[in-house]
């Protein structure tokens, strides 16, 4: 089986998840928090757009707040902050009432700002291999549910898990369908490294400085 290439991979909407609360943060928008003068949320999105057929921004209350992306902006449906699958069910239920005929979406965490430039193409890669519906990704031996690519096929069984059966965790979710990995190596950069903290900032602009210089 040939790996899909950026040229081959089938069409694949991007989303930017940026729901959460931001509790160990302090509150507010961490993808909207800065590193090098630029939001993380701009870091993302130059990383993640040339990989995908398009984007859409997933979070809560005021889309406004992200006016200067000039992307479309979808809400959690399932209420009081469900979590990242309710995320995804937002992105999917997005893609299938506006991009008929994309089949896919990768998600990705908004604060998470050093994604590969490979990312979706290594994803579709794995699930293929693998002959599974999913694929997240992997580094220095951790899995990293939240980022992943998701079929639209599956949203209502997400929906039912969701609503009907209060399933909030996604790796429990996403082995009953069949779920692969692709692995990153974590050095010097971890692709995945993510801003949780106010100190995760200080550590952000220092490996931002590395991955020049690397
Ligand atoms: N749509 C949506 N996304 C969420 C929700 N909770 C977390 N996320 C997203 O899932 C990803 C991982 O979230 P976490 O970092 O664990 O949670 P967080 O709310 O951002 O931060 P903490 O409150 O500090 O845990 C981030 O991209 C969040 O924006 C939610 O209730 N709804």
């Amino acid at each position: 089986m040939t790996e899909p290439s950026e040229n081959t991979r089938p069409a694949t909407l991007g989303l930017l998840l940026a729901g959460g609360l931001a509790r160990r943060m302090g509150g507010g928008d961490k993808p909207l928090r800065t590193i090098a003068g630029r939001t993380i949320l701009a870091h993302v999105i130059e990383r993640l757009a040339p990989q995908c057929d398009g984007l859409l921004i997933n979070a809560n209350g005021d889309p406004a707040r992200f006016a200067d992306y000039g992307l479309p902006v979808a809400g959690d449906s399932v209420p009081d902050f469900a979590g990242p699958l309710a995320g995804i069910l937002a992105g999917l239920d997005w893609l299938a009432q506006n991009r008929p005929g994309v089949d896919w979406m990768v998600s990705v965490a908004a604060d998470t700002p050093f994604i590969p430039h490979d990312l979706v193409a290594r994803l579709h890669a794995a699930r293929l291999a693998a002959g599974v519906p999913l694929a997240c990704v992997a580094s220095g031996g951790w899995t990293h549910p939240v980022i992943g690519l998701w079929p639209v096929s599956l949203r209502e069984a997400l929906r039912h898990a969701l609503t009907v059966e209060d399933e909030r965790k996604i790796d429990r979710w996403t082995a009953r369908h069949g779920v692969a990995s692709a692995e990153w190596a974590a050095e010097p950069v971890d692709p995945f490294f993510n801003a949780n903290r106010p100190e995760d900032l200080a550590e952000a602009e220092r490996l931002h400085v590395l991955l020049g210089t690397a």
